[in-house]
């Protein structure tokens, strides 16, 4: 369990979140909402140690992720907006095995997991293949391989469909009911509700860095309008 306890972080005289409290259970696929600058990434990147907090603390499964947070990381895979931001190296395969070899894999352990992260994206075979040649949804799959490969607990996606087109779109989709199936527990920032909230068992919106919807996404429909989230879809009968 990921249990959030208080948090305020600021950016200088900007509170970006504050004093949010919050548990998310094993397994739930959790999205994440919330306007421009309402404190979504900010909120995520302190899931595991990339932000520390100013005050309160996240625990995962009761240790505190500032206190290891090589643990953190290795249990919470986190995939940025802009995959080609957090590439490390030139082609898919040697990308992939970075976050395995920095947790001390040997090398059989490290070849089983980037073998079975790119199987699960369909990228198998294709560990030779530079990154800058990609289209932009094979990059998001890598980035998807990547996190995937330290075989953690809890996948966070932060805007995992910015600038993919439909069939990208639909092989990410498919990649995280495949993910939930396998009882992977997945938080996903968007502003993009389509596709995502008949698979979602828990909607957080954040308003001014406060969690202000929590519910199941057809229970709390009503209230995205009131938060400034565009409900693109009929999410229930009340919602016009
Ligand atoms: N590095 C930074 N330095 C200063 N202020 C920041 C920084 N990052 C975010 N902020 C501010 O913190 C607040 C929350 O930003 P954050 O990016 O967490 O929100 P968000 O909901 O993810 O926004 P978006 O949907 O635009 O990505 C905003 O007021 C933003 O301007």
């Amino acid at each position: 369990m990921i249990h959030i306890e208080g948090v305020t972080a600021t950016y200088e005289d900007v509170t970006a979140v504050d004093d949010v409290s919050v548990d998310i259970d094993d397994g739930q696929f959790v999205l994440i909402v919330g306007a421009n600058g309402s404190g979504k990434t900010t909120f995520v990147r302190h899931l595991n140690a990339l932000l520390e907090p100013d005050s309160g603390t996240v625990e995962v499964d009761g240790v505190d992720v500032t206190d290891d947070p090589i643990a953190a990381r290795a249990n919470i895979g986190m995939v940025f907006q802009q995959p080609r931001d957090q590439f490390v190296a030139a082609t898919i395969g040697a990308d992939v095995a970075f976050g395995p070899e920095n947790l001390g894999f040997d090398r059989d352990e490290v070849d089983r997991r980037v073998e079975s992260a790119l199987e699960a994206v369909n990228l198998d075979g294709r560990e030779n293949d530079r990154i800058d040649e990609l289209s932009g949804g094979e990059q998001a799959r890598v980035a998807i391989a990547g996190a995937l490969a330290m075989e953690p607990s809890y996948l966070v996606l932060d805007e995992p469909f910015t600038g993919l087109d439909q069939p990208a779109r639909e092989s990410v989709l498919a990649q995280l009911d495949a993910l939930t199936a396998d009882g992977t527990g997945i938080l996903v920032v968007t502003h993009d509700l389509r596709d995502l909230h008949s698979r979602a068992d828990r909607l957080l919106g954040m308003h001014d860095g406060r969690i202000v919807v929590d519910g199941p996404p057809r229970d709390v429909a009503d209230e995205l309008p009131g938060i400034d989230v565009r409900v693109v879809e009929r999410l229930n009968s009340r919602v016009s």
